[in-house]
């Protein structure tokens, strides 16, 4: 099944959302299959960014996600990576809608909460970027509850 990069930015976390956030993809449907708190270096910071590098903000945006401790996760799920872009919310908090993460919890786009991959493939660079270590294998018992096959 499909998996999906979801971070908790320093903001996040020093504002106590981990639990909030990680029991939303749990309701949802989706399985929890690596986890880490980590506080990254600026040059890995750097290469998870490395496609905004030639942006005006990327320095800004190492700056916030070095400054403190990140929960780092993989999810997996039918079409988490888009169902978790919509669970996050749009990049901009002043754009992102109620019921949202970054809809509930966030006003500034460089204090955004939460990062999740964009695609399938950005995806499975970041896990592999994250997680060399691999990942859990396990299926939740409730699986034939959530997923018609
Ligand atoms: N104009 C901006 N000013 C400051 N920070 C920005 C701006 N645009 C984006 N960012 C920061 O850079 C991050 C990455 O931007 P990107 O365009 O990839 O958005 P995203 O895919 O929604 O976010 P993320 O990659 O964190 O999930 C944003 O989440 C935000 O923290």
């Amino acid at each position: 099944m499909e998996t999906t990069f979801i971070m908790i930015k320093p903001d996040g976390v020093q504002r106590g959302l981990i639990g909030d956030i990680i029991s939303r993809f749990e309701k949802k449907g989706f399985y929890l299959k690596a986890m880490k708190l980590i506080t990254v270096e600026r040059s890995f910071a750097e290469k998870h960014y490395a496609d905004l590098s030639s942006k005006p903000f990327f320095g800004g945006l190492v700056e916030y996600i070095v400054s403190g401790p990140v929960v780092a996760m993989v999810w997996e799920g039918k079409g988490v990576v888009a169902t978790g872009r919509l669970m996050i919310g749009a990049t901009k908090p002043s754009e992102s809608v109620p019921g949202s993460i970054r809809g509930d919890y966030a006003v500034e786009v460089g204090r955004n909460v939460i990062h999740g991959s964009d695609s399938v493939g950005s995806a499975q660079k970041e896990i592999a970027l994250w997680f060399p270590e691999g990942l859990s294998e396990w299926r939740s018992e409730m699986h034939p509850w959530i997923y018609e096959a």
